[in-house]
C-alpha cells in the first residue's frame, strides 16, 4: 500500500527570516513551504536562497515534507531558484502562478535534464483567473499518479485570485467557492492532492477555525498557512473526527461479518451503504493510523 502522506498543515516561511526557518523544523505542521517568492522582496533573493542551501546541508527537516516555492520560471529569478531546489532536493519544488500545461513541462524538463530524482515532485500554485481556467490540462498532464510525471498536488492562491478578478475578501468565500471546487476536482480527476489557499488574519481563531471546517467539507486534504498559531487548528480540521472514524469501524465491521459475504450493498442500522463506503471506510482509518505515527494525533 501506498504510504500516505499528510498534507494537513502546509505551513508557509519567509526563506528570508532565519528565525522562522530555525523555528520551523521543530513545529507540528505536516508540510513546510520554504518561500522564495512572494514573501521575499526582490533585492533580499539572494539571501534567502543562501538561507536554504545552508538549511539543506546542515540541517536538513525531518519527520516532514519540505517544499520549496520558487519565483515564475520565465524570470531569472525564477531560473536561479531552480538552481537551489536541484541543490537541495526537497520533496517537492513548487510553482507558482501556473497557468498552462508549457508551465509544467518547463519546471518537469529542468529537473529532468538535471538527473533530480523522480522522488523530486511539482506542486503547483492555481492562482491566476487562467490557471483555474485550465485547471484540468494542467492537473492531467504531469500527474504523478495517471501520466507518470511528477505533479502531485495542486494549491489556491486565493490572494492573487481575488486581486486579479475583484472578488471581495468575504467571510463564507461565497464567488470564490466555484473556483475553489474547480481545483478540487480538477485534482481528484488526476490523482492529485489539494490544498486550500491561505487565511490572511492569523490573529482571528474563529474565522480561521470556521474556513476550515468550509475548506474540509469542499475536499480539500488541507490549508496552506502563514502563521505557527494555525497549525493546531489545521491538524484538528483536517483529521477524521472521533465520530467519524467509529462510522468507519462500524461499516468495516459489517462487511467483514459472515451475512455480508457476496453483498455489495447492505443495511445498517436502517442506512444503505455499499462497497464503495467501505473503501472510503479503509482509507479514513489509514489516514487516521498516519496520523497517529506522526504522535499528534489530535
Ligand atoms: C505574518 C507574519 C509576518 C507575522 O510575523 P510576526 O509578527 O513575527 O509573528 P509573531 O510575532 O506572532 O510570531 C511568533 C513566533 O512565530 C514565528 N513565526 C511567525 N511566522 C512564522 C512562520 N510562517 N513560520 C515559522 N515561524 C513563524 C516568529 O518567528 C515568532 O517566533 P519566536 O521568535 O520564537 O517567538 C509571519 O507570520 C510571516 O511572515 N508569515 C509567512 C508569510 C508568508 O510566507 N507569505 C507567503 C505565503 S502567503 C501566499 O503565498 C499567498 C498566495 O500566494 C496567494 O496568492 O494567495
Ligand atoms: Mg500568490
Amino acid at each position: 500500500m501506498n504510504q500516505i502522506q499528510l498534507a494537513r498543515s502546509v505551513l508557509c516561511v519567509p526563506a528570508v527570516n532565519r528565525r522562522a526557518l530555525e523555528k520551523s523544523a521543530t513545529l507540528p505542521a505536516d508540510v513546510i513551504i520554504y518561500d522564495l517568492e512572494d514573501a521575499v522582496a526582490r533585492e533580499r533573493k539572494g539571501e534567502a536562497r543562501e538561507n536554504l542551501e545552508r538549511l539543506f546541508k546542515n540541517n536538513r527537516p525531518a519527520g516532514k515534507q519540505t517544499v520549496i516555492r520558487i519565483n515564475p520560471l520565465d524570470t531569472d529569478f525564477g531560473r536561479e531558484d531552480m538552481r537551489v531546489v536541484l541543490a537541495c532536493q526537497p520533496d517537492a519544488v513548487l510553482l507558482p502562478k501556473v497557468e498552462t500545461v508549457a508551465n509544467m513541462a518547463a519546471a518537469s524538463a529542468i529537473l529532468n535534464s538535471n538527473g533530480a530524482p523522480l522522488r523530486v515532485k511539482i506542486w503547483g500554485m492555481l492562482e491566476t483567473p487562467r490557471g483555474v481556467v485550465n485547471a484540468a490540462a494542467i492537473a492531467g498532464a504531469y500527474s504523478a499518479a495517471l501520466a507518470g510525471g511528477r505533479l502531485e498536488a495542486l494549491i489556491v492562491g486565493v490572494n492573487d485570485l481575488r486581486s486579479q478578478t475583484g472578488v471581495l475578501a468575504e467571510t463564507d468565500r461565497t464567488y470564490l467557492v466555484p473556483w475553489l471546487m474547480q481545483v478540487v476536482l480538477a485534482a481528484r480527476a488526476y490523482g492529485l492532492r489539494v490544498i486550500d489557499g491561505v487565511y490572511n488574519d492569523f490573529s482571528d481563531t474563529d474565522g480561521f477555525v470556521a474556513e476550515c471546517e468550509q475548506s474540509r467539507a469542499m475536499g480539500f486534504d488541507g490549508k496552506m498557512l502563514i502563521h505557527p498559531s494555525q497549525i493546531e487548528g489545521a491538524n484538528r480540521h483536517f483529521s477524521p473526527s472521533d465520530d467519524a472514524l467509529a462510522e468507519a469501524h462500524a461499516i468495516i465491521n459489517a462487511f467483514s461479518a459472515p451475512e455480508a459475504t457476496g453483498l455489495n450493498v447492505i443495511d445498517l442500522n436502517g442506512r444503505m451503504v455499499e462497497r464503495l463506503h467501505l473503501e472510503q471506510a479503509e482509507k479514513l482509518v489509514a489516514l487516521a493510523s498516519a496520523i497517529n505515527q506522526t504522535g499528534d494525533a489530535q
